[in-house]
Parts: C-alpha cells; structure tokens; sequence
C-alpha cells in the first residue's frame, strides 16, 4: 500500500545465519549454550527440529532465551525420520556438513522451492572426505546420505563463492581427524569462522593475494558459550530502502549487525545518494553492530562493483527496488548466483519490478534498472506479481508498494515467515509511528 512515511525506532529480528549457527555449535559443544535474540523463523525451526531429531535438546525460556545442551563433537544421533528442511538452504548445506563425518544415515527433504536448489556443490567436497549420497536427479533433494567414520581431511577451493559450501566443508572438518582446509577465492560471510573460534575450536584464517586460506583442526572439544544474536542486516535491508523511497521518512533501525562480509547494502545506496548514518558502532558478541538513522533520500543509479557482491548477496532483490526510483541506469554484474537461490532472483524480481512499472533489463549475469528519477511507481492493477516461494521477493516488492500509486500485491506473503515473522506488523508500526 503505497503512503505514510516510515518514522520512529524499529528493531529487527536475530541474524538467521548467526541464528543457525548459534544451533548447530551450540549442539555440538559440551554443556549448556544460551542464546539470546535468536531469530524465530521457519528457517530456524526447522534447523533446530533436525538437531533435536539428532540427540540435542533445545528449548526456549519464557523470556525468549533459547537453551542448548550439546551433544559432543561426533556424538550425533541416528535421526529416526527424514529431516524437513522446509524453504532453508543454510539450514540443508550446513547440516550435510555436520553428518558427513558422523556414522550415520540421514534424509533431507524439502519444499518445492528448495527441492530445486543445487546440492551437487556440498555433494562434492563431503563425498571426497567420505561420505555417500543417493541424491534425487540433478543433485537435489530429497536426498539421503551416510557419513562417514572416520572421515577424510581435505584441502578444498571453492569453485563458487558461497559460504554455505565453505560452512559445510568446515563443520565436516570438526569431526574429522587431521586439518581440513578451505581455500576461498573470494571472501564470503564468517559467522562459521568467527564463532567456532568463540567455541573453542582450532580455527585459523590466512590472508594472501586476496584468498583466504581457513584451516580447522578435527576432533576438537567445543565449548558452550553465551551468544547474544545482532539483529539482521538482510531484514533491516528492506526497511532502510522503504524509507529512502517514501517522502518525509526518517527511521532509525536499532541494533543492525554490521560485518563487513554482510553490510555492502549500506554502502552502496550511500554511493546512490543515500542518508544512512551510523549511531553508537558497538560489539555485540564479536560482530560490529549499530543503530542505522536512514532518511527519505534522492537516489541516482550506479555501476555497483561486482567485488561487493557476496556482500550483499540477499539484497540485491530490494536493491533493485531503490534503483526502480532512482534517477538513471543502475547496473549490476556477476550476480549468476542469485538465480539459484529461494527462486531465480533475477527473473522474479525483472517479471515482478517489470509488472509494477519499473523499467527493468534482465541481462545473463545481472539486472540493468532506469529510474523513475524519485516518481512512484504505477504499481500493479490487475495481476498479483509472482513470488515463487521467496521470502525476498515478497518482502521487496511490499517495499515496491509503498513507492507506488496503486500499492503492489504479492500473489503470496506466507514464505516471509521463513526470515522475517513480524515483517508486516513492524512495517505497520513504523508508518504509524510519531516521527523520532
Ligand atoms: O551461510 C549462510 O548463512 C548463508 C549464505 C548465503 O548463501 P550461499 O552460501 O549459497 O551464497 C546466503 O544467501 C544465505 O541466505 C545464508
Ligand atoms: C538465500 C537465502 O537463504 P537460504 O539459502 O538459507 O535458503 C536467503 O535467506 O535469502
């Protein structure tokens, strides 16, 4: 519904990947791992559904503390059913990663959109350290693997940029005996790294020429740790290009986690035009977080440098809405990931954009946009665009709709569940709020 200015203070749900991962170590180390502002999504569900399937137990506190008691390195338990990774990817990747170096059998099931995703990029690097698959045709779920006991160590260089494949390769390395080494071209998130150095785990990161050279040590003791999860740079995303676009806005988004390997959204609609300031830079539990002032702003279009791409790899859908208004071309580059994610995302947003009015190219790697210069967009009249079971697209043609005449609609809103449970009352809240 397009209208009133976003104003006030907002504060966004936990980081879904640091969420998972709070998960995943937490079940893996000795003791008792609280976490607080853990993200209640879907995605997270179903990744702490499968841990519990695998011996560990996980409960939420009455004051949204979640408590994890470990299992042990190695000590996963044989799951009795198939495990329903629903919509998440992290969730799929990561946990393939975990039972590859554990003696036992798992399946992996998922819905339609994650049922197409390619796992041949995780098949690969676990079963040369050991493990067996029985994929479904091209690689996909639903999906059955054994792991194996004692698995191999090995030196892996990722043919793509893609922190799940890096994740899935470490975690198999913390059962394995020996050093498992991942090399990575180029840099992508280290929540992995970083966090599983918090935990204890023998964990170096090696920096030359550009690459990174990450080594694990196997069969290591983790630690239960205390973790207090920042908010989500990729849901704060959608607020912060809402109110660059709609007239007299200006909101403060508390509390936004600011990794440099997450927060390339930020700087590059500053280099569009647009007014994001930073408050109170802090450290919460190892991450740079900070309260982000953003206000209604002109944006012109860009060349967005391709080296920020894994930076900001969720965000380019609700980039491509901001370049929508802008004034000019915005060109983006070496984007051929983004097609296989929760939908082709560059097809969805080109059809979804494109049928709210905005002037949209879809090239092989990448989307060229011409602004409107700051009018709205007309909208859509007739048809609901298609979301193709994506959280983002759905998320990112709601913020289309503030910027437009007749308001956007989305042929479905439940995927949003996946990442983001309060988006739409928190969207509410903000364009009811007084201004700051
Ligand atoms: O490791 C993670 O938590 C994630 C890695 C990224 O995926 P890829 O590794 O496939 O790029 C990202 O798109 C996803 O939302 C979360
Ligand atoms: C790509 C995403 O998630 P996943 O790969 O975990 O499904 C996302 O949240 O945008």
């Amino acid at each position: 519904m397009p209208g009133s200015a976003l104003t006030g203070r907002i504060r966004v749900p936990g980081d879904k990947s640091i969420s998972h991962r709070s998960l995943m170590f937490g079940a893996l180390a000795v003791g008792r791992t609280t976490a607080r502002g853990l993200l209640e999504g879907e995605d997270v569900m179903a990744t702490a559904a499968a841990l519990r399937a695998m011996g560990a137990t996980i409960e939420r506190e009455g004051d949204g503390t979640w408590n994890i008691d470990g299992v042990g390195v190695g000590a996963l338990l044989q799951p009795e059913t198939a495990l329903d990774m629903g919509n998440s990817g992290t969730s799929t990747r990561l946990l393939m990663g975990l039972v590859a170096s554990h003696p036992l059998t798992a399946t992996f099931t998922g819905d339609a959109s994650l049922s197409k995703r390619p796992m041949g990029r995780v098949i690969d690097p676990l079963s040369q350290m050991g493990a067996q698959f029985t994929p479904s045709p091209g690689g996909r779920l639903p999906l059955t693997m054994r792991g194996a006991s004692p698995a191999v160590p090995i030196e892996y260089r990722l043919p793509v940029a893609s922190a799940q494949v890096k994740s899935a390769v470490l975690l198999a390395g913390l059962n394995t005996p020996g050093i498992t080494r991942v090399i990575e071209p180029v840099p992508t998130r280290d929540h992995t790294e970083r966090m599983l150095q918090g935990f204890g785990a023998q964990l170096t990161v090696e920096e030359t020429g550009g690459e990174r050279i990450i080594e694990i040590a196997g069969q290591a003791e983790l630690r239960a740790q205390d973790i207090t999860v920042p908010g989500d740079p990729s849901s704060a995303a959608f607020f912060a290009v809402a109110a660059l676009l709609v007239p007299g806005s200006d909101l403060v988004i508390e509390n936004v986690g600011l990794n440099p390997t997450r927060a390339a959204l930020f700087t590059v609609l500053r280099q569009m035009g647009g007014q994001i300031d930073e408050i109170d830079l802090r450290d919460v539990g190892g991450e740079p977080v900070a309260d982000l002032r953003v206000r209604q702003s002109r944006l012109h279009g860009i060349k967005v440098d391709p080296a920020l791409g894994p930076a900001m790899i969720d965000e380019f859908p609700v980039l491509f809405v901001a370049a929508s208004l802008a004034e000019g071309r915005t060109i983006t580059t070496g984007l051929d990931e983004l097609r296989v994610k929760e939908s082709d995302r560059l097809a969805a947003m080109a059809a979804a954009l494109g049928a709210a009015g905005a002037k949209v190219e879809e090239r092989e790697d990448g989307l060229v946009v011409t602004g409107t210069g700051g009018d709205p967009l007309a909208g859509t009249a007739d048809e609901p665009v298609v979301t193709h079971l994506d959280h983002r697209i759905a998320m990112s043609m709601a913020v289309a709709g503030l910027a437009s005449r007749n308001g956007v609609e989305v042929d479905d809103t439940a995927p949003i569940a996946t990442s983001f449970p309060n988006f739409t009352a928190l969207l509410q809240h903000a364009r009811e709020a007084a201004p700051a």
